[in-house]
Parts: C-alpha cells; sequence; structure tokens
C-alpha cells in the first residue's frame, strides 16, 4: 500500500491549540520534562527521576497552556555518613534531610522505604538488599567520594537507581595524602614518633631511604595517580606508570612513561597504588605478583585495600621482598584490632584518611549535594554512575524527540494483538546529522520505556532501560538514515517498527508485515506522522482514536457527533487516504477516554473496517 500525503484537519475548538502546546520546556538550571500522563513515570528526561509524588498545574500563556511540575512535595534525603556542612546546607535547601551515621544494615534497611536519596561514604554498604528495602521509593544514591565499590551497581541498576559520586573533590587531598606517606614511610616518621612517645631516643634504628632518583610506579594513570606522579618529579623521583587504560600522551604531557605491568613491577624502588576495587583488581598484589618485584620495593596504598592480597603482603614483608608498606584502606574497615598487617613494624597506617581534609570535604560536600539535588529535580547528572552522561545542551535539545520516542513506543506496543509478544524492535532515525553528532541512547531507552510499562509492571528509566529491554528478550536495533536537510535539527523523524507480531489494528502493519509508526516533532510538539502505510498529522497528547474507515463524506461528523454526544472533546484529528474514495485512516486526538458504549457506537458505524483506542 502506497504511503500518502496527511490531511491535518486542525479543529477550531479552543482546546486543540492549547493541548497542541502543552511543550516540554526547560528551566534556566535544568533540563526537565513533564507530560500530563505520564509524568510519574518520566523519569526517562525528567530524566527517569521523577519523584512519585508530582503533581501538575496547568498555567495559561497565550493561547496555549504549559503544564509544569508545581511544587512537589519535599523529598527525604537520608545521609549515613559524616557530610561537610556546606553540603547539608544545600540539601536542606531542597529537601528533608536526616542525617543517621553509623546504621546497622537492617537498620538502613529499615529506613530506606521512607527515602528518596541516599548519601554515603565509603564505610556504608550499599547492598541488594537495600534496594529491596526501598521498595521503589530510592532514585538515587549519591557516594560523596570517588570509589564506589561499596555500592552494588548492578542492583542499582535493576531498580532503576541512579548512582553518583563526586569524583573530583578529593583528588588532591588523596594525592597529598598518598606523598605523606610516602615520604613519611621513607623516613620512618610514624615508627620514630611512637618511639619517642615511649621514651626512647632510637637515631640509629630509624635510618631511612632517599627519595632523589629513585623509581615510583604509578599503578593507575587517572586523577589521583596522575597528580601523585607530578607531586613525586617535584621529590625528584623517576616516575613510571602502569595503566591499560590511560592515553599515553596525557602521561606523556606529565613526563611519565606508560610501561606493562610486569616492567612496572620489576622497575620499581616505590609502588603507589591509584586504580580503583573492581573484579579484575582484586588481590592484584598476591604471592605471585610479589614474586617479581624488586627486592625491597615499598608500597603505598592510597586506593583501596582489597587490591593487595593481604595476608601475602604480610608474608613479603616477613621475607623482606617487601620492605615497607605505607597503608591508608584495608580490606576489611576497620581491620580486626589483631591485624597482623596493621600492627607489622614495617607498615605504616592510616585510618582511611586520603580525603580527609577540610577543604576536600567542603568540596565532596557540595559536589555530592548538587548531584543529588539535580538527579532528585530530574537532571541527567554528569557524575552518573550507571546511566549514560548526556550533556545538557544534547537533552535540552533532544527534548521533544525523547517525549516522541517514548510516545511512539507506547503507541506501537498497544496496536499488538495479544499484548506482550514483542520481541524484536527496530528503530529509525531520519538525521542530517553525521551519526557521531547524534546520541541516540536516551531515545532509544524512553522507546524502551514505553513499549514495556504499558504491559508490565516494571517501572523503565533511563537507568535500567537497557537491563530491562535484556531481561524481557526484547532486542532493540537502530538504523540512521541520513535526511537531506539542515544538521541544526537533530533528527526529521523516528520510526519504531515491532516485527513478528500481530496487530489489533492491521492497518499498523506496513507491506513488510511489522507494526510501524514514525513521529516527527513540529514546533516542539511530538506528532504521530505514519501508521503502517498511511501518513496521518496528529499531536501526540491525550488519548488517539485510530479507525480505517471507506473514505466518504460526513466521516468526520459522523464520529464527531457521536463523541460530542458523551461529552468527549476532540482536539485533533488526521485524515491519511491510499486514494479518494478508497480507504482512510482517521487519527482522532480525544482528551477524555470515552467509554465502551461510546467506542463501540464508533465501531458500528459501517464505513468504519476496524478502529482501535490508544492511551498515551
Ligand atoms: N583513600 C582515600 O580516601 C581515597 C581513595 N581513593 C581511591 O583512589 C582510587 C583512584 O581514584 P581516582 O584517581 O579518582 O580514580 P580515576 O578513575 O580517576 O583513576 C583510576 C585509574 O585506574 C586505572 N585502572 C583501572 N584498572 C587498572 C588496572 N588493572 N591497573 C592499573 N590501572 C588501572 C583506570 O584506567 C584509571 O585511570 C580509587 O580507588 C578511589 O576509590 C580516592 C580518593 C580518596
Ligand atoms: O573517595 C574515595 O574513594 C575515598 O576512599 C574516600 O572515602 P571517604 O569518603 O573518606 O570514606
Amino acid at each position: 500500500m502506497a504511503s500518502v500525503a496527511a490531511k491535518p484537519l486542525h479543529l477550531p475548538a479552543a482546546t486543540a491549540g492549547e493541548l497542541s502546546s502543552l511543550t516540554p520546556y526547560s528551566t534556566a538550571a535544568s533540563v526537565s520534562f513533564s507530560s500530563p500522563r505520564s509524568q510519574s513515570s518520566f523519569l526517562g528526561l525528567r530524566l527517569a527521576l521523577p519523584l512519585k509524588t508530582p503533581c501538575f498545574r496547568k498555567r495559561t500563556e497565550g493561547r496555549g497552556l504549559r503544564i509544569e511540575a508545581a511544587a512537589a512535595a519535599r523529598p527525604t534525603v537520608l545521609v549515613a555518613e559524616k557530610l561537610g556542612d556546606a553540603g547539608l546546607e544545600l540539601l536542606r535547601g531542597f529537601a528533608n534531610v536526616d542525617c543517621s551515621y553509623n546504621l546497622a544494615p537492617e537498620e538502613l534497611c529499615a529506613k530506606i522505604s521512607l527515602c528518596d536519596a541516599l548519601i554515603v561514604r565509603s564505610g556504608t554498604k550499599v547492598t541488594r538488599e537495600v534496594f529491596e528495602a526501598a521498595k521503589g521509593r530510592l532514585k538515587v544514591v549519591g557516594r560523596a567520594g570517588v570509589g564506589i565499590d561499596n555500592v552494588d551497581l548492578q542492583a542499582a541498576t535493576e531498580h532503576g537507581c541512579l548512582v553518583v559520586n563526586a569524583p573530583t573533590a578529593n583528588t588532591v587531598a588523596a594525592a597529598e595524602h598518598g606523598i605523606a606517606l610516602l615520604a613519611s614511610m621513607a623516613r620512618n616518621v610514624a615508627q620514630a614518633d611512637a618511639s619517642m612517645k615511649a621514651g626512647k631516643w632510637q637515631r640509629n634504628k630509624y635510618v631511612g631511604v632517599s627519595l632523589v632518583g629513585k623509581t615510583l610506579v604509578v599503578m593507575g594513570f587517572g586523577k589521583v595517580g596522575s597528580e601523585v606522579a607530578r607531586r613525586a618529579k617535584g621529590l625528584g623521583m623517576h616516575v613510571i606508570a602502569h595503566d591499560p587504560y590511560a592515553p599515553a600522551d596525557r602521561a606523556r604531557a606529565i613526563g611519565v612513561e606508560l610501561v606493562s605491568f610486569d616492567e612496572a613491577i620489576s622497575a620499581a624502588d616505590f609502588i603507589s597504588l591509584h586504580m580503583p576495587l573492581t573484579p579484575s583488581t582484586a588481590k592484584l598484589f598476591n604471592d605471585e605478583t610479589f614474586a617479581k618485584v624488586k627486592k625491597g620495593v615499598r608500597i603505598i596504598n592510597v586506593a583501596r585495600g582489597g587490591v593487595i592480597d593481604e595476608d601475602a603482603l604480610v608474608r613479603a614483608l616477613d621475607d623482606g621482598t617487601v620492605a615497607q608498606a605505607a597503608l591508608d584502606v584495608f580490606t576489611v574497615e576497620p581491620p580486626p584490632k589483631d591485624s597482623k598487617l596493621v600492627m607489622h613494624e614495617k607498615v605504616t597506617v592510616t585510618p582511611h584518611l586520603g580525603a580527609s581534609t577540610v577543604e576536600a570535604q567542603e568540596g565532596v560536600a557540595i559536589e555530592i549535594a548538587e548531584a543529588v539535588i539535580g538527579a532528585l529535580k530530574g537532571e541527567l547528572a554528569a557524575t552518573a554512575v550507571n546511566a549514560p552522561m548526556v550533556p545538557a545542551e544534547v537533552l535540552s535539545e533532544l527534548a521533544p524527540y525523547v517525549i516522541l520516542a517514548e510516545k511512539l513506543g507506547r503507541l506501537a506496543v498497544q496496536l499488538v494483538a495479544g499484548g506482550s509478544g514483542v520481541k524484536g524492535v527496530k528503530v529509525v532515525y531520519k538525521s542530517a546529522r553525521d551519526p557521531d553528532d547524534l546520541d541516540t541512547r536516551i531515545l532509544r531507552a524512553m522507546i524502551t520505556k514505553g513499549i514495556i510499562e504499558p504491559i508490565s509492571s516494571v517501572f523503565v528509566n533511563i537507568v535500567n532501560a537497557d537491563y530491562t529491554a535484556k531481561q524481557r528478550g526484547l532486542r532493540i536495533s537502530e538504523e540512521r538514515i541520513f535526511h537531506d536537510d539542515t544538521p541544526e535539527i537533530p533528527l526529521d523523524s523516528i520510526q519504531v517498527q515491532l516485527s513478528n507480531v500481530e496487530s489489533k489494528f492491521a492497518s499498523a502493519l506496513s507491506d513488510a508485515g511489522d507494526i510501524r509508526v514514525e513521529g516527527r516533532v513540529k514546533d516542539g510538539i511530538p506528532h504521530l506522522t505514519l501508521v503502517g502505510s498511511f501518513s496521518v498529522d496528529v499531536s501526540l497528547e491525550g488519548n488517539l482514536i485510530l479507525c480505517r474507515q471507506v473514505d466518504q463524506p460526513g466521516m468526520i461528523g459522523h464520529v464527531g457527533i457521536i463523541l460530542g454526544n458523551q461529552n468527549v472533546n476532540i482536539n485533533f484529528m488526521s485524515v491519511g487516504r491510499t486514494a479518494p474514495r478508497k480507504h482512510a485512516i482517521m487519527a482522532i486526538g480525544v482528551d477524555e477516554e470515552p467509554d465502551k458504549e461510546t467506542l463501540k457506537k464508533i465501531g458500528e458505524i459501517p464505513a468504519i473496517e476496524e478502529f482501535v483506542f490508544l492511551g498515551l
């Protein structure tokens, strides 16, 4: 069936213009969107993080209406570890703040279902049980620091909970602490201090080693590692680094050569650890590694205790393989009181103080408070750990397309006969942009949300969209088609195709047999522009009735009278035809949901061959 031009019929009804101007809008500080029907689940871009209790008000503006989130109930933020005052102040300006420190795991689980956000440092384990106990209310976990190894990211993602961290504010503090440990270990400062305080004067016992000219290996050349490298070079050390993922030119710019792991450990006089704790770095320093190091190496760990096999380190210290160690972090914190490692005379220890400077704690508190508030407002956090980071300007530009994407998904799935048999989804983006200049991750997430939510009880957002699709066996493929237009406009159209399904509205099937709906953004408003092979033109707001009919005069009036008699307001109508007086599709936007009787009457109009009611 050939695709034909749409014949949009703009109804004069006052509400038509009003409703079609339900535009998403952005405030100065944020990009957030609301939609009258899917408000509470509009996490997707509101950004996947709506409060569960939003309320909306209509505001007359010129001829149209805008719907905006009115002051929602204040969210509750649980601060489970000591946070700087500046951050607490920011949080209190926006939310109810419950500072409850040292909670036992079961106490945390008991509280969490009353909280929209949780802020922790390294001392709180945010386990799967916590996310389960949250019962869907927890929207964001803020880690006031860098390492997120204490947060079960997989569980967070599965529960649609955003995790944000504060990755920059404590970098210098951690690097300075690393240098402090390096220098104090080399000169036995801690041991000599303890000895003097015990009344001794042991000048011969505490002869140290010099740093100048020694080779320092920085393991993990990220933010902290590179700051340590800079400082160590200032002390006259020869610095090399190992980091499988760091760009060599960044290292070169600091005058540091990146080498292999084995090269690094065999050359090192000192090794300073600055990588995250992940499955691949856990116990990276073990008996096997210590067997390869230069005898008498000294190790500093300000990263995570778990990257060292602590028993192996004790053995290496005992047999002199490792001359000394300076440790700020431990596999279990606090470590057991009788820990051989902590008590070892060749070991200098601090109780995880890397980030603990006045300046860093102030900075981290502000950084995490801003990230958590932003997330609760629905903005995509720049420090999101388990969601795509999309720059604000990209978000702002894609805003109406995000709404279009969700509505197309929602609409397509409602056209499926039987409900949930969707397995294959193809999304076709028509755009004048270079594919690299069009980030479609959010659009894909919103289409996924639109497809899954109407047929399940799952709450889908930008955080868990890909995971949820995979869980349900939903394969989503994307295709870009070049559209010869100005690249200023990100997209010409989005088409959603559902393959291998039957439709309750046969006209929605394309010639290839898949359900096919396409939409465009016109003047900032998402429009449905194609159903199956029929072109239509109807703004995607409220509800939609699609009818296939024999194209003949009087049809619009006929349907309009039935709906009018039931006080159902039509806000938009569009007719797409194959050829005059043959078949046509009528797309009718209605404000209210017609009752069954009314729908039945429409179906009984002799010229109507099939019809379907779709909630958007
Ligand atoms: N003791 C403390 O209070 C503090 C500890 N930290 C810890 O320091 C570590 C580094 O933090 P940042 O520099 O901010 O993180 P970052 O993400 O900027 O740097 C980590 C670097 O480690 C590299 N890496 C990953 N796997 C590696 C491997 N197998 N071998 C070598 N390098 C590897 C990454 O490529 C990255 O460049 C983290 O574990 C963090 O939790 C950070 C701040 C304070
Ligand atoms: O930021 C990090 O990774 C740290 O280890 C700092 O931990 P803390 O916030 O001091 O418990």
